[in-house]
C-alpha cells in the first residue's frame, strides 16, 4: 500500500514520507520574467531523486507560488501516481478554488493571515471548531485528505478528531529553533505527547516548519508515527549550496572554451 494514503497507526508500518515544498523555487522565479528557476524543473528533479510527495502553500498575494503552478503540478503528477500532491494554505482565503479544481491527495489547512511571512500558529479548539467542520467535509466528499496545521498541545487532538481533519501537521518552528540553541529536550517531549495524543484518537501525523539536515533525524527518531515531513526553506536552502561546486565548475569550463575559440 502507497503509505502517503494510510492513516494513524498504519503509519508505524512505513517510514516518513519527504514532500518536498517548492515556495522558494518560485520565489526567486518570480523576480524575473525568464521563468527560472523552473518550479516543473525542481519538482521533476525532486521526485527523480526519490522524493515522495510534492508540497506547494500558493498564498493570495502569489508572493511565490502562482495559480499557474498549482495547475501545472497537478498535470505533472499524473505522470508519478505514487506521489502525494500536498497543497496548503488558508480555507477561508484561497485555498479551496484548488481543492475543488486539482483536488489532490492532502490539504493541509494553516491559519495563516494575509500579512503573515510565513506560518507561525496552528488552529485553536474549540474556537475554530464550528467553521473548519464544513469545509473538512467539503474536502472529504471531494476525496481530499485533511491535515490541519498544529501546536505541540495534546489536548488539542481529540477535538482535531471530533471535527473530522483526518490528520495533523505538527508546526515544528519551535523545535528547530530550541535544536539551533541546544537545549530542544523539553520542547521535543511536547512533540512526542502530541503526536501520541494523535495516534490515540486515531489520526495521522504530518510535521513541518523549518526541518531541515540537523534537525530531522532526531525529531523522527524521537516522534512516533510521523507519515509525512514537508520541508521547503532549508531542503531548497541546501539544493543551492550542495550545487555550487558543480555550477562553479560549468561556467569555468563555459569561459575557458571561450578562450580557447580566441587562441
Ligand atoms: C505551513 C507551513 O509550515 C509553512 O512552512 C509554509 O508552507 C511555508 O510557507 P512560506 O514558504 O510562504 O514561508
Ligand atoms: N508544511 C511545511 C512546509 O511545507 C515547509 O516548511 P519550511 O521547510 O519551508 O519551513
Amino acid at each position: 500500500m502507497n503509505p502517503l494514503l494510510t492513516t494513524g497507526l498504519d503509519a508505524h508500518r512505513g517510514s516518513t514520507a519527504l514532500s518536498v515544498n517548492l515556495n522558494k523555487v518560485a520565489l526567486v522565479r518570480n523576480t524575473r520574467h525568464l521563468g527560472i528557476p523552473s518550479v516543473m524543473r525542481a519538482a521533476q528533479l525532486c521526485l527523480e531523486a526519490g522524493a515522495q510527495g510534492i508540497t506547494v502553500h500558493p498564498r493570495p498575494d502569489e508572493r511565490h507560488i502562482r495559480a499557474h503552478d498549482v495547475h501545472d503540478l497537478a498535470e505533472l503528477l499524473k505522470q508519478w501516481p505514487q506521489v502525494e500532491y500536498n497543497i496548503e494554505g488558508n480555507p477561508f482565503h484561497n485555498l479551496m478554488d484548488f481543492i475543488r479544481t486539482v483536488k489532490p491527495h492532502q490539504a493541509t489547512f494553516v491559519p495563516d493571515d494575509t500579512a503573515q511571512a510565513t506560518s507561525d500558529h496552528g488552529w485553536t479548539f474549540p474556537q475554530d471548531a464550528a467553521r473548519l467542520k464544513p469545509l473538512i467535509d467539503e474536502c472529504k466528499s471531494l476525496g481530499v485528505r485533511v491535515s490541519l496545521f498544529m501546536d505541540p498541545i495534546p489536548e488539542q487532538m481529540a477535538a482535531v478528531r471530533e471535527v473530522g481533519a483526518d490528520r495533523v501537521e505538527l508546526y515544528t518552528e519551535t523545535y528547530a529553533r530550541a535544536h539551533a540553541a541546544g537545549d530542544h529536550a523539553q520542547v521535543l517531549a511536547a512533540f512526542v505527547a502530541t503526536a501520541q495524543a494523535a495516534l490515540r484518537e486515531g489520526l495521522g501525523v504530518n510535521a513541518g516548519h523549518d526541518l531541515n539536515r540537523a534537525n530531522l533525524t532526531e525529531f523522527l527518531a524521537a516522534v512516533p508515527g510521523v507519515q509525512e515531513v514537508s520541508i521547503g526553506h532549508a531542503l531548497i536552502a541546501d539544493a543551492l549550496e550542495l550545487g555550487y561546486t558543480q555550477t562553479i565548475q560549468d561556467y569555468l569550463r563555459a569561459i575557458h572554451r571561450a578562450a580557447k575559440t580566441k587562441a
